[in-house]
């Protein structure tokens, strides 16, 4: 969820969850028979209380852990929007939220595969910041 402003909504993991503490992008699992997008506008509904509209999203970047070096066999693809409906509260009990700048984002403490995802971010949350200071 990228803001005017070029900040983007940042989710701390539960302390009692793997990556404790460390910031992600909000968002979760796909089920069994479920599209991508639709899980991902069931999961931010379910985790922030807010309502995507599947239009709106667009492919950021996938990043995936190499078996080979240890590293988990999982896929994370993360989209973007800037529209939703609904203000994103933290629905989940020890999972605190954050409006991050492009600058912020970079020294937030992030999962390994969140620090891949957040660089392709960057370029977009440094444009719609400048585009802000345009209008
Ligand atoms: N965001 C993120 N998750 C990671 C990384 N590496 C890694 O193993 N994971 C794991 C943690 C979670 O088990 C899973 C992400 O699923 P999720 O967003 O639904 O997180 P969760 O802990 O609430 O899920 P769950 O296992 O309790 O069902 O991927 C990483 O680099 N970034």
């Amino acid at each position: 969820m990228i803001a005017d402003g070029g900040t983007v909504l940042m989710q701390q993991r539960p302390p009692d969850k793997q990556h404790a503490g460390l910031w992600e992008f909000p968002g979760g699992k796909v089920e069994m028979g479920e599209t991508l997008v639709a899980a991902l506008v069931r999961e931010i509904d379910e985790e922030l209380g807010v309502t995507l509209c599947a239009a709106d999203l667009f492919p950021v970047r996938a990043a995936s852990g190499d078996p080979a070096k240890g590293e988990p066999s999982i896929v994370l693809l993360l989209f973007g929007t800037r529209r939703w409906q609904g203000e994103p509260r933290a629905v989940e009990p020890g999972c605190q939220l954050q409006w991050t700048t492009a600058g912020a984002l970079t020294t937030l403490p992030r999962p390994p595969l969140d620090i891949p995802l957040s660089q392709a971010l960057i370029p977009l949350l440094e444009g719609v910041a400048k585009a802000g200071r345009h209008t």
